[in-house]
């Protein structure tokens, strides 16, 4: 998705705009696209935090990096093709190698998409292929 999560001490954001073809119903987002945005963000929110509680800085060696374990969408409402996309991620529970992320997405100030993501922290190899990606 090439979005950046941004960690302000509490929470990640993230800021996306769909293009014409991410549309599904005209006039409004693919669902499948809005349910990555919550797929991608979670996992990042649970980097940051994980690095944030350790004392360390983001994307630093030895790289924390999480893979997707449980991924849960409610779109609450249609969400409309056009303005940016504010997709929030928080910190619901850490512990060992797991983190639950509530995440969600706002428009124009409305929360449109609301999910939770369990992530869970990825094993050496798979962080070497994502380093290592072309
Ligand atoms: C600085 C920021 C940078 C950010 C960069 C971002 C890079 C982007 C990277 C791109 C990424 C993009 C994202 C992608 O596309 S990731 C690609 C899609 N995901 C996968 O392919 C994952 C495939 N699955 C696995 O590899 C394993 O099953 C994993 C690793 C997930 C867990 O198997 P493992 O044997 O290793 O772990 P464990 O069994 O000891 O469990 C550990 C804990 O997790 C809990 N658990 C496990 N499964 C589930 C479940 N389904 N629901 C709820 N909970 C679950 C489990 O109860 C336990 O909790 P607790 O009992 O201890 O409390």
């Amino acid at each position: 998705m090439q979005i950046k999560s941004v960690w302000d001490g509490n929470e990640a954001i993230a800021r996306f705009t769909p293009r014409p073809y991410h549309t599904a119903v005209p006039g409004y987002v693919y669902g499948g696209l809005l349910a990555s945005l919550i797929d991608c963000h979670g996992t990042g929110t649970a980097s940051a935090a994980a690095y944030a509680v350790t004392g360390r800085e983001p994307g630093t060696a030895p790289y924390l990096r999480y893979l997707t374990a449980s991924l849960r969408v409610n779109f609450l409402k249609p969400t409309p093709l056009g303005p940016e996309l504010v997709i929030h991620g928080r910190v619901k529970e850490m512990a060992g190698r797991k983190v639950v992320v509530e995440a969600w997405i706002e428009v124009n100030g409305e929360t449109t998409v609301q999910g939770e993501v369990v992530a869970v922290q990825a094993p050496d190899h798979m962080i070497e292929a994502l380093l290592n990606r072309a």
